[in-house]
């Protein structure tokens, strides 16, 4: 069911019950949506479990609240000028119920997927009238005597009752049973008693005999009418095509080559159209009487087409037809049509399509489309028969040549041809806004999409700087992000004889360039995140850490690994002469990003300062460890070596070691 339906819940119930019970009643039906959109389809279901939720919270009846949705719905759709539409109906309450069916035929262009329901006005007197409702969904009968209540009061000052007599399918009362949209026929048909003064309406249907415009005039030829509207049909009350318009004749025989062009007239009308507008109606005199103000949509039944059989039988001289026997008329079309199909594979071999000869363009001669005729059955008394005045329902000239017809062929009196060539027009311009909106939205993907790139070029910027988590967090909250770690391991790696700082020449310093990014880029390969994060490079020094920003209980299993990795890669990558050497301590640090203008993510404290010292004073190719990093992998298989006491700046004799290898794997 379309969102605005659910909109105008949303929005009254808040208004009526407060936010809160909303809230309460999105909670109880697990409502993901936090609002509607108008034109989306949501489930049909979530009206009775919204009714039923509302009543759980409210105490108020299931049916209450669905009365009170189709009163909001009302209320609602005024805000979209809709109100207009409901008042210009007509005078009366009366006017009104006959031309629901036709509002939601003219809705059909906005809500394209619409199901909506058929409103039947079967009977009036002056204390008020019935209406016959048929939908495919269950469980709106109240929903309804809402809305009509609703457009009574609201539009007429009317203070109707309305209430069910009879129904089928329907769920009533408090069963706040699910609502399904059953397929195919509309199966729920509810029949209401509508209670109000309808005498006014009721005393002017008896004037209207007097009215001046009733005075007596000379019977119109049937005729007329079949000139004025080419595309109609009279029906009798068996439904039996008794006279039809020329057009609608020809159009059938094109449709239906070697068909006897003889046979439409006489033939029962649902043998000849599909009833396509209102759904699902049963087409009989009854119906179709009471129906009278109901825009009917009918769809010709054609078993394919052909143009040369078309041709053939129109040029066929029908006075002398009455000579030929039936079979020979047919024989005749059949024939055209075969020597059509035959000329029509011959032209498909060569792959050849028709050219079309209204808009020059290649139509493939795959098939003409069905013609659709909207209008009203009128009864006409001096005959005692219906006839229904209608137009074809064509949008633009494709359309047009898509049937097979010309302009000329539609009723020059009606607007057909101007809605045709408006809606050629209109389509033309809708293609050029289609066109230009396409190339808009083309260019506003490649600005999105170069957005994103500079994004993720931004992101890996800064997650260059500054951890991935640190990153976020700072983007959530302003909050400086600093934290403690009770224990990393820092890792710095020296990169040696890459550039004698005594040199002068710019080509040894670009060659040095060279080389560093070649050594860096190496190291860079080996980070495997979260366990080990790079943190700088400053100089020749490579500086790295695992157990931060992501607490890691591995840290120093983690940096000897990436240590031993990358002595084994960069001693095979022959780096003319230059070495590297690794230095490791496990300890506390304290992390946190500092600067604006370039952040950075820092290590602070005596940890740091001492991995440094490892590295400082540690020899090319070697991995140096501090005694508490030794001791910790030490314990888990990693083989290292005491390199006894080393004098280290600023901290004394410390016992190091060097490692060796991994455990055994
Ligand atoms: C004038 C503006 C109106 C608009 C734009 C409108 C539009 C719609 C739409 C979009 C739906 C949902 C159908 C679907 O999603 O399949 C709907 C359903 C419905 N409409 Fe209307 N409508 C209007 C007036 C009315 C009036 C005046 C009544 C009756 C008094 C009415 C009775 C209903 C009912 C009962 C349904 C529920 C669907 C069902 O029972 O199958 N509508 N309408
Ligand atoms: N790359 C890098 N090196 C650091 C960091 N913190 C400390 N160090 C180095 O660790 C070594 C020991 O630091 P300190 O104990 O503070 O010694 P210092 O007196 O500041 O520096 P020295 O002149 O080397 O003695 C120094 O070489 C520092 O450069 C850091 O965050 N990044």
């Amino acid at each position: 069911m379309y969102g605005m339906l659910y909109e105008s819940v949303q929005h009254y119930v808040q208004e009526e019950y407060g936010v809160e019970t909303w809230k309460k009643v999105c909670q109880i039906v697990d409502c993901k949506h936090n609002s509607f959109k108008t034109h989306q389809i949501y489930p049909d279901k979530l009206m009775p479990d919204i009714a039923a939720a509302l009543s759980a919270c409210t105490g108020q009846s299931f049916d209450f609240c669905m009365n009170f949705f189709g009163r909001c719905f009302v209320r609602f759709f005024s805000n979209f000028g809709y109100d207009k539409m409901i008042r210009s109906t007509g005078r009366y309450f009366c006017d009104f119920l006959q031309s629901i069916d036709n509002i939601h035929l003219i809705m059909r262009f906005t809500y394209p997927k619409m199901k909506s329901p058929s409103m039947q006005l079967t009977n009036m007197d002056d204390n008020g009238a019935v209406i016959l409702y048929r939908s495919g969904r269950t469980g709106m009968s109240k929903y309804l005597i809402g809305q009509m209540t609703e457009v009574a009061r609201e539009f007429y000052g009317l203070e109707i009752k309305a209430y069910v007599i009879e129904s089928q399918n329907d769920i009533s009362g408090g069963t706040a049973g699910p609502i399904k949209l059953t397929d195919g026929p509309l199966t729920v048909i509810v029949k209401y008693r509508l209670d109000f003064d309808n005498r006014e309406y009721m005393a002017k249907r008896v004037n209207t005999a007097a009215h001046p415009s009733q005075l007596k005039m000379p019977t119109v030829n049937m005729n007329v009418f079949l000139e004025l509207f080419p595309f109609t049909f009279v029906l009798d009350h068996n439904m039996k095509i008794t006279h039809a318009g020329e057009k609608i004749v020809e159009t059938w025989i094109m449709h239906n080559p070697g068909a006897n062009p003889k046979g439409f007239i006489g033939s029962y009308v649902m043998d000849k159209f599909h009833c396509r507008r209102p759904k699902d109606t049963t087409i009989n005199w009854d119906t179709l009487i009471q129906m009278r103000a109901v825009l009917f949509e009918f769809e010709l039944i054609r078993t394919g087409h052909n143009r040369a059989a078309y041709d053939a039988v129109l040029n066929m001289d029908f006075e002398n037809y009455d000579e030929m026997t039936l079979n020979e008329a047919q024989t005749m079309a059949l024939t055209k049509a075969q020597e059509f199909s035959e000329q029509q594979q011959a032209k498909n071999a060569d792959d050849e399509d028709e050219i079309d000869p209204a808009t020059g363009e290649r139509r493939s001669s795959q098939g003409l489309r069905s013609i659709l005729l909207k209008g009203q059955m009128f009864y006409i008394k001096d005959v005692d028969s219906l006839i229904f005045l209608c137009s074809p329902l064509i949008e633009n000239l494709d359309e047009l040549h898509g049937i097979g017809l010309y302009l000329n062929d539609l009723n020059p009196h009606g607007l057909s041809r101007e809605l045709v060539m408006a809606g050629w027009q209109h389509c033309s311009k809708l293609e050029i806004m289609f066109e230009k909106e396409e190339q808009r939205s083309d260019e506003l993907e490649k600005s999105l999409e170069l957005a994103d790139s500079w994004k993720r070029q931004g992101d890996e910027l800064l997650y260059s700087m500054i951890p991935r988590p640190i990153a976020e967090r700072m983007r959530k909250s302003e909050e400086h992000v600093c934290q403690s770690f009770e224990e990393v391991s820092v890792i710095f790696i020296e990169v040696l004889n890459v550039y004698d700082s005594g040199s002068n020449s710019i080509q040894d310093a670009m060659q040095a360039v060279t080389t560093l990014n070649k050594v860096f880029s190496a190291l860079d390969e080996e980070i495997i995140s979260p366990f080990v994060y790079k943190v700088e490079t400053v100089g020749m020094v490579y500086m790295a850490v695992s157990g931060a920003p992501d607490i890691n209980p591995l840290h120093a299993e983690h940096s000897c690994d990436l240590a031993l990795r990358v002595i084994k890669k960069l001693k095979t990558d022959e780096l003319e002469g230059v070495a590297i050497r690794v230095g490791i301590n496990s300890g506390p640090v304290v992390a946190g990003v500092v600067g604006l203008k370039v952040p950075r993510y820092c290590l602070f404290g005596d940890t740091v300062n001492t991995a440094s010292r490892m590295e400082s004073s540690c020899e090319p190719w070697k991995i140096q460890l501090s005694q508490y990093t030794a001791e910790k992998v030490r314990s888990v298989g990693y083989k290292v070596e005491s390199r006894g006491t080393v004098k280290v700046k600023g901290k004394g004799e410390m016992e190091t070691y060097w490692l060796l290898d991994g455990p055994e794997t």
